[in-house]
């Protein structure tokens, strides 16, 4: 492809024009690290959380780089540089063009939890109405062709518009995906044409990252304030504090906004959640869109999945499906895997792994899990190292208040020393046990469980790896609980 093509005169960003000479050069793929350049690729120079990418220019372009995009030229150099003001936009915009084809009908959905249920749902509810459907997230890609792990929840631009080209040619019409706020802050969805936006709902989370809440929350706006375009569809769950700003933003956009929840707009075209009774493993759900009335069995445990059917449904309809079928759909829906997920029961005890790794999370997977313990309500966790640590104390004394019994063990370590991480959840949770070993943590809870007991293991819901330093070791909460089971002998 010619760079005129990619960066041409009406690329937004472009501080100059491109002279003729270097317009008229072929680029044949992008690279934003100078460790995987190939020979006839145009390097985009970063400046990153760790390092910058203007460091390796030299080596970009030893490995063949034929021109470079960044913000500042450097004194010397060897091959054209493109100046932007803002060279991940660029690049993201630029990996659009380089991987033209996307699905007819893209969905994003945004939130601290339940990105990955929802984008799953929405999935599932396309497939059901006969759509060629898939899901990109924190599990990967999922698609009727091809399933493949991932690893960043919003993938890099250059990965993501080179599955959605891939899919699309693939047949995929329709796609929910998930907008990480690192991933918003970070551009890596620009260029993406989002024809339906959702909000499930704002608490502490990546504290790590953003310096302030108004900062995480605007970056997490930036899907209705610079990515669905006007006329869109901006689903917002209407619970929560901050609901308001978010219809806010979606309204000065000039968004079709659809309110869903407890505070929805039934009457028009959002949804509001009027009843919802536990049955079983279900939920007996009365729902109102557009004043009429529906009833629905959602097959799945905990009142936040009733937040992501909701947000999932209102993309659907917001992208022209028919709301009656929508909502039949409801009634098929599986959860994501790991997302309290009930993998097995001890003595008519039942057993959930979750991906509950941030407060509220944890607080709502042991609210919902209440009303399944008749007796005792155990919980097995830790915490991620290098993340967030300001969450540790929270989550522990949210163990402690809500569960009644509570086992500390090993998440993620990654590079920190995991009793000391250990040590800063147990701070906060008085009365816990504490076992470093994540497999031995669950046969010790599971060999405890006895009639009307619920267990919930929590932090790693699908992964499959453990990260010790800077292994990742095979691990699954999955695999230990059947092992568990099937060990003891009763
Ligand atoms: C903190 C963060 O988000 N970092 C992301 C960011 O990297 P960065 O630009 O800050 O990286 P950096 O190390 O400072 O390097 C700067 C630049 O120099 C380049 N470089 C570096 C070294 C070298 O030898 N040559 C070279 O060219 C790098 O490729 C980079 O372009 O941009 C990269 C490209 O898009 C991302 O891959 C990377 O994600 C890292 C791997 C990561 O772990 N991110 C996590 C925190 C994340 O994004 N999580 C979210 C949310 C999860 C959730 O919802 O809970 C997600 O979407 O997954
Ligand atoms: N709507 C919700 N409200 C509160 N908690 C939720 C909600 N949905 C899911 N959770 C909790 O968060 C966990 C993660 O859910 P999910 O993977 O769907 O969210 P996510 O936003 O994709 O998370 P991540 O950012 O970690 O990828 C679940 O296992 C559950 O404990
Ligand atoms: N996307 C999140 C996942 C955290 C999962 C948890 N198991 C942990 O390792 O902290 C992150 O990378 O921060
Ligand atoms: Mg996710």
């Amino acid at each position: 492809m010619k760079l005129r093509d990619l960066l041409g005169q009406d690329f937004p960003g472009n501080d100059a024009a491109i002279e003729p000479a270097v317009a008229a050069l072929d680029v044949t793929g992008l690279a934003l690290d100078s460790r995987v350049v190939r020979s006839g690729d145009l390097f985009f120079a970063l400046a990153g959380s760790k390092t910058d990418g203007a460091r390796f220019i030299d080596a970009a372009v030893a490995a063949g780089a034929v021109a470079v995009v960044g913000e500042h030229a450097p004194d010397a150099r060897k091959v054209p540089f493109i100046a932007v003001s803002n060279p991940r936009r660029a690049l993201a915009l630029a990996a659009a063009r380089f991987f033209p084809a996307q699905p007819a009908t893209i969905a994003a959905v945004t939130g601290t939890s339940g990105k990955t249920s929802v984008a799953a749902f929405t999935r599932q509810i396309w497939e059901r109405l006969g759509h060629v459907s898939a899901s990109i997230g924190t599990i990967g890609l999922v698609s009727p062709k091809r399933t493949v792990y991932g690893s960043l929840t919003t993938p890099d631009p250059i990965a993501l518009h080179r599955q959605l080209d891939e899919i699309a040619r693939d047949g995929v019409t329709h796609l929910a995906f998930e907008a990480s706020s690192h991933g918003l802050d970070q551009y890596r969805l620009d260029g993406v044409r989002v024809a339906a936006g959702g909000f499930t709902n704002l608490t502490r989370d990546h504290m790590d990252y953003h310096p302030t809440v108004a900062h995480y929350l605007a970056a997490k706006l930036r899907l209705f304030r610079d990515l669905v375009p006007p006329g869109g569809a901006a689903v917002i769950s209407a619970d929560h504090d901050c609901s308001t700003e978010a219809i806010e933003a979606a309204r000065s956009r000039g968004l079709r906004v659809m309110a869903v929840g407890r505070n929805g707009d039934g009457a028009g075209e959002g949804i509001r959640l009027v009843d919802a009774e536990v049955d079983g493993f279900s939920q007996q759900l009365a729902i109102e869109h557009r004043g009429k009335a529906y009833s629905i069995r959602l097959p799945l445990v905990g009142a936040f999945q009733i937040e992501n059917a909701l947000v999932a449904a209102g993309l659907a309809i917001g992208t022209g499906s028919d709301a009656a079928n929508v909502f039949g759909s409801l009634e098929h829906l599986e959860g994501a895997k790991g997302r309290l997920e009930l993998v097995g029961e001890r003595n008519g005890a039942p057993i959930f792994v979750d991906y509950a790794h941030k407060p509220d999370a944890l607080v709502k997977a042991l609210q919902a899990l209440r009303p399944y313990a008749k007796r005792k309500l155990i919980v097995v966790f830790g915490a991620g190292g290098d993340r967030d640590a300001g969450k540790r104390p929270i989550m522990g004394a949210i163990a402690a208040e809500n569960a009644d019994g509570v086992i500390i063990t090993d998440d993620n370590p990654r590079s920190e020393r995991p009793e000391a991480i250990r040590a800063a959840i147990l701070a906060a949770a008085k009365g816990a046990k504490e076992i470093g070993d994540r497999a031995a943590a669950i046969r010790a809870a599971i060999e405890e469980l006895e009639p009307g007991d619920a267990l919930l293991i929590a932090g790693k819901g699908h992964e499959t790896g453990q990260i010790i330093g800077g292994d990742v070791l095979p691990f699954s909460d999955h695999e230990a609980v059947a092992a568990a089971l099937a060990t003891r002998v009763s």
